[in-house]
């Protein structure tokens, strides 16, 4: 009897542990934005599913908002259409914009809320479409001064929070594609999932936004080192931001936009680890890079 109490206590160590986490968490929402290249393999995914009920669970409000990059250039592929990336963003013709909605809203999002939803009825998929949820106008983005005309990528302008924050209260948990409408016509554009789950994170007031990636966090000297940057404040980020390249950039400007539209934290962490939502938030280190708004004295006395 005393052996198995034994064995025991590292359990129960790891729970007490998160307690503090758990504590200051309860009630609040968490944005987790999970990339299409940490969507590596089927029990990579399982677990995924499962540490999100375990966060609802727990009393938190997890929204998921879910990537797919990969899995839309594969179908591209398929259907014999270029994948051609600019500023970080895909170029998006009308028929590329069928093939993103159908991958993100269709297949994405579908397996992620069937996962979830084996836990029991908690899942509720949409896209930024629903309810006005992701409003949008056309973007151009800059390139060597000049502006770019990529097709249909949307620059985000308002987020209507009502219909998640009806799910979220319904104990539900929203699964969000990122596709936005435009305000003006019957317009739909391709938004990067990193700027819709940081404007997402913002506009709810979570109090902490996860990015889960197919890196361990943020990379000191890419690709010349793997040396984590374990933590950074919203000011060092910004200095950091012109060094940064390709997928990192939409993660760290929207973890930047996160914490300085008043979300706690921001972090990024290896979704290619298993469970990595909890080994993040139960343990005292983390695994990833985490974003923290300015100290006071750097913003005038006042919290960002
Ligand atoms: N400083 C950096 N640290 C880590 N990864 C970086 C850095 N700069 C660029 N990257 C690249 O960003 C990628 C992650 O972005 P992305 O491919 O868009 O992933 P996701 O599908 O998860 O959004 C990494 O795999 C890496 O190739
Ligand atoms: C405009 C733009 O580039 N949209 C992205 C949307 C999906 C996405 O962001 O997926 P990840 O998070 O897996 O990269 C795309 O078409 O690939």
């Amino acid at each position: 009897m005393s052996t198995r109490k034994h064995t025991a206590l590292p359990k129960a160590e790891i729970l007490i542990e998160a307690l503090p986490w758990l504590t200051r968490h309860h009630g609040r929402t968490v944005v987790i934005k999970f990339g299409g290249n940490a969507m590596v393999n089927d029990q990579l995914k399982a677990a995924f599913a499962q540490d999100v009920v375990f966060l609802r669970h727990a009393g938190l409000r997890p929204v998921v908002v879910h990537g797919g990059g990969p899995q839309i250039s594969a179908q591209l592929d398929k259907q014999g259409l270029v994948s051609e990336f600019r500023a970080g963003l895909r170029v998006t013709t009308p028929e590329a914009m069928d093939v993103v909605r159908m991958v993100l809203a269709g297949q994405v999002q579908r397996e992620l809320v069937g996962l979830l939803n084996q836990h029991g009825p908690h899942a509720v998929g949409l896209t930024g479409e629903d309810a006005h949820t992701i409003t949008a106008v056309k973007h151009q983005p800059q390139i060597d001064g000049e502006l770019v005309d990529i097709g249909r990528v949307g620059e985000i302008t308002r987020i209507d929070t009502g219909a998640i924050e009806a799910l979220l209260d319904d104990g539900r948990i929203p699964v969000v594609s990122s596709i936005a409408r435009a305000a003006d016509d019957g317009h739909i554009y391709n938004v990067n999932a990193d700027t819709a789950a940081a404007a997402l994170a913002a506009a709810l007031g979570a109090e902490t936004l996860m990015v889960l990636t197919d890196v361990e966090g943020l990379y000191e000297d890419w690709p010349h080192s793997d040396e984590v940057i374990s933590r950074l404040t919203a000011s060092e980020l910004e200095k950091l931001l012109p060094e940064l390249a390709s997928g990192m950039v939409p993660k760290m400007e929207g973890c930047l936009h996160a914490v300085r539209g008043g979300v706690r934290t921001a972090r990024v962490i290896d979704g290619r680890v298993e469970h990595s939502i909890l080994l993040e938030i139960f343990t005292d280190e983390g695994i990833g890079t985490m974003v923290v708004p300015d100290p006071p004295e750097a913003t005038g006395g006042k919290r960002p």
